[in-house]
């Protein structure tokens, strides 16, 4: 099957059937898509998969590439404002399929790789290593593409010290660095954080975290590479699952959609050369996502599925209060509006970004970047506040939940009839609240929250790259010039 562009989900979980080495609750996972609390997560990837092949998405998610071969539309590369606008199509599409609780779909990393692909004149400048950067990074790319591989990452180092790592040095005892060269490639040692979707990607990508200070003691923290998750030596470390065995009925969101996040470890990791893209020079990797622009088209890929997430809320809102009747309250009715604007909010950012796309450096297209930014600054705080509206309207319903043994045993009866509303039976009631529970409650919702908080990095860090960016001069002679007025 090899080259063959888009796979199904079949072949998605017959490629995760490696020697991987991942643990959870203290034991190492023989089979991560039989393992409880993991496998339902690469279920719903492999259906998402699938859904590639079908005639009802197939031309918004896919494209067929120059030799005839179908591939992910997020590998395409942009080369005009429509070629853009499809590629949000299709991501925004993606999302719709797990309404963004699934976060970490293929199309964000694809998005990334495809554009240090397709920005030689960038990674030509390493000098150091013996690799050719620009060949390796074309070949990994085709190799992503032409077989549908499944990516994760991992940018940060752990810190010990908070004060060591705003002075932008890192600890050599648990920080990811390479301890040796060889004529085969990179030995690399250390730890990094956080690999979501870890145990259920087939590649890791190791890039950059762009805090690097850039003097010679960071050579070692400096290199971006790519290798499969079942490289001897490479572990993973998960988090307690979410996933907690439960019926899609119980738990509509957890028992679908947990993708599961894991600290990597690398002990004493072989590299090979051709899979190392950046080795050895802190200030290019510092500049390497804003260069490339992978990070526009990876904040394109985040916005189009905020999008559908906020829109999901927007739904299981309208939902709860049309079941209450509580559609004509005032009070209700403002807090629902408050999230309807979040959700027009980053759909009019979307719009602009997509409809002001223009040629980059390389030659690509790529959305304007100033909307987006602002979308994913913005996202991490509407998320919560989302979420604390939903609290606020669900309130001792989202406790009021049985589960759905309740309705086959000797409370059914009592069940059916207490938990009913004016405008819903107890049974559809009892799963809308259900969801809400999973969203506003559960473990499952928790970590989202937490996800979108800080998953494309620290807020503060961002907020204060973008203030930094920011054209403060233009307003501050508006302030000064009726000023000098006076
Ligand atoms: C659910 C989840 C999934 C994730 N998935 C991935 C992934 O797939 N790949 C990946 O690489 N990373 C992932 N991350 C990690 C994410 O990139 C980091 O959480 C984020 O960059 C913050 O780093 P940290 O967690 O080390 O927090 P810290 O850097 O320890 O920060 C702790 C707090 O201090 C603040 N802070 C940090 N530095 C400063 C500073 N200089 N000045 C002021 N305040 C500061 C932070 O904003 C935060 O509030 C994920 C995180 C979460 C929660």
């Amino acid at each position: 099957m090899k080259n063959a562009g888009i796979r199904t989900g079949a072949q998605y979980l017959e490629g995760l059937r490696d020697d991987r080495e991942i643990w959870t609750r203290g034991t190492r996972v023989k089979d991560v898509t039989a393992e409880p609390g993991m496998g339902g997560g690469a279920a719903s990837l492999a259906g998402f998969l699938d859904r590639q092949h079908e005639a009802a998405y197939r031309d918004i998610v896919t494209y067929e590439d120059a030799q005839g071969i179908r591939c992910a539309i997020s590998h395409m590369v942009p080369k005009s404002k429509a070629d853009v606008v499809q590629r949000g199509r299709a991501f925004y599409e993606w999302a719709t399929w797990s309404n963004g609780m699934f976060g970490r779909t293929p199309d964000y990393k694809n998005a990334s790789v495809m554009a240090f692909a397709h920005a030689p004149g960038f990674l030509a400048q390493g000098s150091k290593g013996q690799a050719d950067f620009v060949q390796n990074m074309t070949r990994f790319y085709d190799e992503v593409r032409l077989n549908d591989r499944v990516l994760t990452h991992t940018l940060v180092n752990p810190s010990v010290s908070h004060a060591q790592a705003t002075s932008g040095k890192f600890d050599e005892e648990v920080a990811l660095h390479v301890v040796k060269e060889t004529d085969a490639g990179i030995i690399v040692k250390g730890a990094r954080l956080l690999a979501t979707l870890g145990p259920l990607s087939d590649e890791i990508e190791v890039f950059p975290s762009t805090l690097l200070r850039a003097d010679d003691s960071n050579i070692p923290f400096a290199f971006a590479f790519a290798i499969p998750i079942a490289t001897p030596g490479l572990k993973m470390i998960c988090r307690d699952s979410y996933d907690h065995g439960k019926s899609h009925f119980d738990a509509p969101l957890s028992s679908r959609y947990e993708e599961m996040d894991a600290v990597v470890i690398f002990d004493n990791v072989l590299v090979p050369w051709e899979r190392v893209f950046m080795y050895g020079e802190p200030n290019l990797c510092n500049q390497a996502f804003a260069q490339t622009n992978a990070v526009v088209h990876m904040a394109h890929q985040v916005a189009c599925g905020k999008l559908a997430k906020a829109e999901f809320m927007v739904g299981v809102m309208c939902a709860i209060a049309k079941a209450t009747g509580r559609d004509k309250d005032l009070a209700t009715k403002g807090m629902i509006a408050e999230v309807m604007l979040m959700a027009e909010t980053v759909r009019a950012l979307l719009f602009s970004a997509e409809q002001q796309a223009h040629e980059d450096q390389w030659g690509n297209f790529i959305p304007l970047r100033g909307p987006l930014d602002a979308s994913r600054n913005l996202f991490p705080k509407m998320y919560p506040r989302m979420v604390e509206i939903l609290q606020l309207l669900g309130s001792s319903s989202l406790m009021a939940t049985p589960t759905e043994a309740d309705f086959s045993n000797a409370m059914a009866g009592d069940v059916e009839k207490y938990f009913q509303l004016t405008h819903m039976d107890s049974r559809d009631r009892v799963g809308l609240y259900r969801l809400a529970h999973d969203i506003a409650v559960s473990g499952f919702g928790n970590r989202q929250a937490l996800y979108e908080r800080f998953f494309f990095g620290p807020p503060q860090i961002m907020s204060s790259v973008y203030f930094d960016g920011y054209d403060k001069d233009s307003k501050i002679a508006r302030v000064e010039d009726l000023l000098a007025q006076a």
